[in-house]
């Protein structure tokens, strides 16, 4: 249906959702995400967050409290709420650009998810002398998104405690007990490579060591190189590794990013003979849609994404968001957008998250159910299995809850009753207690 859009809504209230439609002039078209390893199926949560707290230092009480969320590739979600509510913080701690004072946020180590921020057009600051053919080149050149890996390097590592290991024989990683054996510790230099062990079900890299030659070189567990402190390093090599998955198929060249901006409304004149400094607001938004789509993403967060797009590409936008195959979390204040393409909301409301509509997911598959209280992992054989919930421990009852969390890893592996999504739950749960103060 052409024309109105609250004319549509008032003719047919019982539709969940609308389109804008458009006069076809404009039509954006978001690449395929393509297959997530492991994952088959498309409601299946690959990006997770469970009791997150986050105090910005300068503040006297927290600014989002106690957030359990969950996105998979179906997911269509509006983030909502009055100014200041604590939405763009939500969801930066869910991107990771911000590090949660407390709870843990699980994302599928393969996932590829992409930002467009408020302000979009910080992206292309620096690159106003360029095309947007240069600026995506730039971007992405050697497989990297040079952005992401900004948002990486600039996030504040939180001081944690590491656990100390020496290499035996050349060959085995062992943990140091003694002052003796804390003299050899090794210390990860860089990921060299990755692979699945599919029998223990976890990743393992091939760590370089610092001051060591490539012969020294050894395969490492996850649990174990995240213990080590090197949770950036195995991060942004998971990326690395994401991003070539999805770009297996599309070479960096003229031509290639020429179509790509093509489907986001950009025409190849533009793109390789136009400077940026010269686009209008709304070309220059399309620009950086289409950079941030590049890796095929699975997951896109799309913030205040109506500002500066004119009334047929945000219909455009609305009909390219219910084609993509992937999932869509949307923080806008136009109700009447993100009415039009989202059947679950999240409603900040000072700080607290409260969930309305239908979330697409099925939850047939989820395996991983919270209580209150308590948090329970179901596993393959629907036994549960109980993490506690953070509160504070004492010393004696954080090392009994350690020990009874990776005896459920050990075992949980070798009787291959939990999933890997699971592993990593009770990993970062173990994570977490190790690094309490
Ligand atoms: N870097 C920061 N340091 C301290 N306080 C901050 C910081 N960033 C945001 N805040 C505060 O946190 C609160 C929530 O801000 P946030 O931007 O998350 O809200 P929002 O719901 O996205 O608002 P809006 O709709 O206006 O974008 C506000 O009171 C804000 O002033």
């Amino acid at each position: 249906m052409k024309g109105n859009l609250n004319d549509f809504v008032a003719k047919f209230p019982e539709k969940k959702s609308y389109f804008i439609l458009t006069n076809e002039k404009v039509r954006f078209v978001f690449p395929e995400p393509g297959p997530l390893e492991g994952v088959k199926s498309l409601s299946k949560h690959i990006l997770k967050m469970t009791g997150v707290t986050f105090q910005y230092p300068t503040r006297d009480k927290p600014t989002v409290m106690d957030i359990c969320l969950e996105v998979s590739r179906v997911s269509r979600v509006a983030v909502i709420g009055p100014n200041g509510a604590g939405k763009s913080t939500a969801i930066k701690l869910l991107i990771g650009e911000l590090t949660p004072s407390e709870g843990v946020i699980t994302k599928h180590p393969n996932m590829r998810l992409a930002y467009v921020a408020q302000h979009a057009f910080f992206h292309l600051e620096k690159h106003l002398n360029e095309t947007p053919a240069q600026y995506i080149m730039w971007r992405f050149a050697g497989n990297e998104d040079k952005e992401s890996l900004d948002l990486l390097n600039k996030k504040k590592e939180v001081d944690k405690e590491v656990t100390k290991y020496f290499i035996r024989e050349g060959t085995t990683l062992c943990q140091c007990y003694s002052p003796a054996e804390e003299k050899l510790a090794v210390e990860p230099e860089a990921i060299i490579n990755r692979h699945e062990d599919k029998k223990a079900k976890t990743k393992e890299y091939e760590v370089k060591w610092r001051g060591k030659s490539t012969d020294c070189n050894l395969w490492v567990k996850r649990d174990v190189l995240l213990s080590m402190g090197a949770e950036k390093m195995v991060q942004k090599f998971d990326e690395k590794m994401a991003a070539e998955a999805g770009l297996q198929f599309k070479p960096l060249t003229t031509s290639a990013i020429e179509k790509h901006l093509a489907d986001f409304g950009i025409d190849p004149e533009d793109a390789s003979h136009t400077l940026i400094k010269s686009l209008s607001g709304g070309q220059k938004i399309k620009v950086v849609m289409a950079a941030c789509f590049w890796q095929n993403p699975h997951i896109i967060v799309l913030d205040e994404p109506t500002n500066y797009l004119d009334r047929d590409s945000l219909g455009a936008l609305v009909q390219a968001i219910h084609d993509y195959k992937g999932g869509v979390i949307i923080i806008s204040h136009n109700r009447e957008f993100a009415g039009a393409v989202c059947q679950e909301k999240w409603i900040m409301d000072k700080g607290r998250l409260r969930r309305e509509g239908e979330s697409v997911a099925t939850r047939e598959e989820e395996e991983v159910k919270e209580e209150l209280g308590d948090k329970v992992v179901i596993d393959a054989l629907g036994n549960e299995i109980k993490v506690n919930k953070q509160t504070t421990l004492s010393d004696k009852e954080k090392k009994k809850e350690i020990k009874r969390i990776q005896k459920l890893i050990t075992d949980g592996k070798k009787k291959k009753t939990i999933s890997e999504d699971e592993i990593l739950d009770l990993e970062l749960k173990l994570e977490e207690l190790k690094t309490a103060p």
